[in-house]
C-alpha cells in the first residue's frame, strides 16, 4: 500500500481541483505580532508590484452640496488587482463578529454587529518601535507604555495593509497621516452598517477618512443630517471593487452615511471594505478595538468550505507573551512516520487553518491556544497519534486568545 502523508489525510478526494485565483503559493513572508491571533502574510509580488501605480485614476471631487467634501476615485486599485487584493485579505487577516450591550435609561439591548470586522493601529499618543518585535512606546519619550494605558493590546498594522496606507496617504492631499486601519468584510447582502457618522472627538475636528471598497458591489447611501434651512439631497454611490472616497472637511459633522442591506445583484458576493482614520487619544484606539475586536472569537475564511469559521489560533512559542502559561508540549505521530515533531509538521490548512510555515513551532501549544487542542483532536479522530510530550506541564484550562 503507497505510504500516506499526515497532509494527504485532509486533501479533499472527491473534490476535483480547478485552478483559482485563491490557490496562490505559501507566501514567504509575514507580519508577525504577539497580539495576532495568527501571522499575517505579506503581499504577494503580483499585488504589491502594482502598489507604485496607484492611484489607477484621477479622483473626482464632490462638493456641489452643503458641507459635503468626498474625493471619489473610479477606481482607485484597477480590477485584476483589487480582485486578488480582495481574495488575499479574506484570506490573511483574523475577522471579529462583535457583540457589544448599549443601555438607554433601564433597558439594555445587546449588538450584534452585522458584518465582520477587524483593526489595526494606534491613536498618536503612542506608536510601535519599527521594528520586527515591535514594541509599543509613547509617542514623545519612547518609554514603553504602561500595562493599563488601554484596556485593549493594540495591533500594528501588518505589512499588507500598511503599503496600501501609504499609497491612500500619498493621494489624500491634505498630507493626514492614518494610524488607524478598518476592515469590514460584508458576506452577503443581509451584513450592513446602518447610518452613523465617523465624528468621534478622538478623530479631532474635520478628519479625513478614506474608505476603499474590494469585491462585490454595494450602495453607499449619504444623507445630510437633520438641519433647519438645508435643502442637502440624498447620494447614492454604487461602489464597485477598488474604487476609494474619502470623506473630508465637514463631511462627518454634516452628514451620515451607511450600507443597507441587499437583496440580489451582487448580494451573495463577500465584499470589503477598509477605512484609513487617524485617532488622536487613547480613547479612540479603545472604542475602535472595542468595536471591531472585542472579545468573542476570530474567524478565519475557509477556502474549501467557502465561508469564515473558527479561526485555529497559534500564540505559540515565538508569539506568545511572556506571561502566557505553557499548557504543554505535544509531538504527533502519524502512520507512516513514527514522530513529527515542530518544523517538520505539515497540517493541511483546510484542516488546521494555518500552515505549516505559519506555523513554525507546532510542538508547543500555550493555554491562550484552545485551538491547538481542538486541532489535535481533529487529527485524533483522523487516527493519528497525538500524545502529551515529555516535558508537558501546566495543564490549566485553555482559554481563548
Ligand atoms: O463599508 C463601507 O463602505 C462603509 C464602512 C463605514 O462606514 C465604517 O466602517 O465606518
Ligand atoms: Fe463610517
Amino acid at each position: 500500500m503507497a505510504k500516506r502523508t499526515l497532509e494527504s489525510f485532509y486533501k479533499p478526494i472527491s473534490k476535483p481541483k480547478k485552478p483559482r485565483i485563491e490557490d496562490n503559493p505559501p507566501p514567504s513572508s509575514y507580519s508577525r505580532h504577539p497580539s495576532y491571533p495568527f501571522p499575517i502574510a505579506d503581499l504577494p509580488p503580483s499585488i504589491a508590484n502594482a502598489f507604485p501605480d496607484l492611484p489607477a485614476t484621477t479622483p473626482r471631487s464632490i462638493t456641489n452640496q452643503s458641507h459635503l467634501d468626498l474625493l471619489y476615485y473610479q477606481p482607485f486599485i484597477p480590477p485584476t488587482t483589487a480582485r486578488e487584493l480582495f481574495h488575499f485579505l479574506r484570506r490573511e487577516l483574523p475577522f471579529y463578529r462583535v457583540q457589544y450591550t448599549i443601555r438607554r435609561g433601564p433597558n439594555t439591548t445587546q449588538i450584534n454587529t452585522p458584518r465582520f470586522t477587524t483593526v489595526f493601529g494606534v491613536d498618536d499618543t503612542s506608536l510601535f518601535t519599527p521594528n520586527n518585535d515591535s514594541r509599543l512606546v509613547d509617542s514623545k519619550w519612547h518609554n514603553p507604555i504602561p500595562s493599563t494605558k488601554y484596556k485593549y493590546t493594540p495591533r500594528p498594522i501588518p505589512a499588507c495593509l500598511d503599503a496600501l496606507r501609504q499609497r491612500v496617504e500619498a493621494a489624500t492631499a491634505d498630507g493626514t497621516r492614518y494610524n488607524f486601519c478598518l476592515v469590514n468584510y460584508y458576506a452577503t447582502g443581509d451584513d450592513s452598517i446602518s447610518y452613523h457618522s465617523d465624528d468621534e472627538r478622538f478623530l479631532g475636528p474635520n478628519p479625513s477618512i478614506a474608505s476603499l471598497s474590494l469585491g462585490a458591489q454595494r450602495d453607499f447611501l449619504m444623507k445630510h443630517k437633520p438641519a433647519e434651512k438645508i435643502d442637502a439631497a440624498p447620494i447614492k454611490m454604487p461602489l464597485g471593487s477598488g474604487d476609494m472616497v474619502v470623506m473630508r472637511g465637514e463631511t462627518q459633522a454634516n452628514w451620515l452615511h451607511s450600507i443597507p442591506k441587499r437583496k440580489g445583484g451582487e448580494a451573495h458576493r463577500g465584499r470589503i471594505n477598509i477605512t484609513f482614520r487617524r485617532a488622536v487619544v487613547p480613547g479612540g484606539t479603545d472604542n475602535y478595538y472595542n468595536y471591531n475586536v472585542g472579545e468573542g472569537k476570530v474567524y478565519r475564511w475557509d477556502e474549501d468550505e467557502g465561508r469564515m469559521r473558527d479561526a485555529i489560533v497559534y500564540n505559540g512559542h515565538g508569539h506568545t507573551s511572556p506571561d502566557t502559561p505553557v499548557l504543554g508540549r505535544y509531538s504527533i505521530e502519524d502512520d507512516d512516520r513514527r514522530s513529527r515533531e515542530g518544523r517538520d509538521v505539515g497540517f493541511s490548512s483546510s484542516v488546521m487553518g494555518i500552515t505549516t510555515q505559519e506555523w513554525p513551532d507546532a510542538h508547543e501549544a500555550t493555554a491562550n491556544t484552545a485551538f491547538c487542542l481542538s486541532g489535535l483532536r481533529a487529527l485524533v479522530g483522523q487516527g493519528v497519534a497525538v500524545r502529551p510530550g515529555a516535558d508537558s506541564h501546566d495543564k490549566s484550562a485553555p482559554r481563548e486568545a
